[in-house]
């Protein structure tokens, strides 16, 4: 019943004021749904639905402001338009507090209803064009489809369009500039400048240049406890809503609690950014990723380097999760021009953890484990072909079988094509 074109819901427990609000809004040519049991009505709106709520205040099973505050916990740009009884004025006030649209009071002048109807539709649709816009950029930049990849760009979505500062860290390669780039890109002022500083550097001298001037843009920063006390202060001074001329973003590999912990950044910093963190995750805390990643980098330097798209395994891609990537996006990023330019093979990349920091198992045992990788890396880099993986490898076929057999390694696996 839902769809993404322009509709309406109506929710109201009375059967005749739904039909009649029906006819009217349709014969205007509006879709329309109707509700008059609202429960879980809330979990079947689509994301980005490019709809309108009417919605009456006193329902028999669930209070309108209730579910006011369930449809803005969705979606906080959702527009809701309460309907409430004649004169109850308290209660449409509180209804546009927290967060209502609008309110019409009963009985409803159809002038009135369809006036409130297109305005509220015509600020929807203006939404989710930006949305969809946002979205595109999104998934043209980050790569993946891990729910945590889907997560981080609502989160970045919702984010975008408002200056409040944002604290975004993890470990080297996570694409922590990648997020901050686009949190200034997706914003509809994203003409204004945009500065990388590092307060470890010399740039320092030029945020508290940057923060006097009180430019206008996005300032993001990084080893923010360089800054000394005084100058942390001036930053968070910055912030303040009624002052605040410009978009902050912190990147850091630490998180804000061990910041605070070890006394590196003033409280007031911690207090200021405490709702606003994200966590970029380590590849090996979203593996699903790793081999749409890895086919994205080889396609973007195929094309660079005009040579035709290249076929990667499963079990190669299988190979890849397995290993830790330490420089994480960026390692993987390499990797796969690498394979591109013939470079490639699992184990000439760096060390991992998966072979090299086992710590727990016996000399042997690390011996056989690197071994049957390298016949592994072989054997994808041939796609199962075992003369020239025997070749390459420097031993008899025989004892490439043998080898092969003493691992449980079929070659038919590497024939796959993806
Ligand atoms: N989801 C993703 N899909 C594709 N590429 C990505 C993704 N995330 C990051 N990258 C790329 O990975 C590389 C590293 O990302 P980025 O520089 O943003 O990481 P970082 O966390 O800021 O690293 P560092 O802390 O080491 O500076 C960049 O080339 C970036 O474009």
């Amino acid at each position: 019943m839902f769809s993404h074109k322009n509709q309406i819901l109506l929710i109201d427990d009375d059967i005749d004021i739904l039909e009649a609000y029906q006819d009217l809004l349709e014969q205007e040519g509006y879709q329309v749904i109707t509700c008059a049991d609202p429960v879980n009505i809330v979990e079947q709106i689509p994301e980005n639905w490019n709809g309108i709520i009417l919605c009456d205040v006193l329902l028999p099973n669930i209070s309108g402001l209730v579910l006011l505050e369930q449809f803005l916990t969705q979606d906080p740009q959702l527009p809701v338009i309460m309907i409430t009884g004649h004169g109850d004025v308290p209660m449409a006030v509180d209804a546009v507090k927290k967060g209502a649209t609008d309110f019409l009071e009963k009985p409803l002048t159809p002038e009135k209803l369809l006036d409130k109807v297109k305005e509220a539709l015509f600020i929807r649709q203006r939404v989710v064009e930006n949305r969809l816009r946002q979205l595109k950029i999104l998934n043209e930049e980050f790569i993946g489809h891990s729910p945590w990849m889907k997560k981080l760009k609502q989160q970045l979505q919702r984010l975008a369009d408002v200056d409040i500062p944002v604290f975004l860290w993890g470990e080297m390669g996570t694409g922590k500039h990648l997020a901050a780039k686009n949190l200034h890109q997706l914003n509809c002022h994203h003409s204004h400048l945009f500065y990388i500083k590092d307060c470890q550097s010399p740039d320092k001298i030029e945020v508290i240049k940057l923060i006097e001037q009180e430019f206008t843009g996005t300032l993001i920063l990084s080893h923010i406890h360089c800054l000394s006390h005084n100058e942390q202060i001036q930053l968070v001074n910055s912030q303040q809503a009624e002052k605040r001329s410009f978009r902050l973003i912190i990147l850091s590999e630490k998180p804000l609690s061990d910041l605070i912990q070890q006394k590196l950044i003033i409280p007031e910093l911690y207090y200021l950014f405490s709702h606003t963190q994200i966590h970029m995750l380590a590849l090996r805390d979203h593996p699903t990723d790793i081999g749409d990643i890895f086919k994205y980098y080889v396609q973007k330097s195929c094309k660079r380097l005009n040579k035709p798209e290249m076929p990667i395994k499963n079990q190669f891609i299988s190979s890849l999760i397995k290993r830790e990537w330490i420089g994480n996006i960026r390692e993987l990023a390499s990797a796969a021009e690498l394979y591109v330019i013939g470079l490639y093979s699992t184990t000439t990349l760096l060390p991992t953890n998966s072979v090299n920091h086992k710590k727990d198992i016996s000399l042997d045992e690390q011996v056989s484990l690197y071994e049957k990788q390298v016949i592994e890396d072989a054997l994808n880099y041939y796609q199962g072909r075992i003369n020239e993986a025997a070749q390459y490898l420097g031993i008899p076929r025989k004892k490439l079988y043998l080898r092969m057999r003493k691992y449980e390694l079929d070659k038919k696996i590497y024939k796959e094509i993806v």
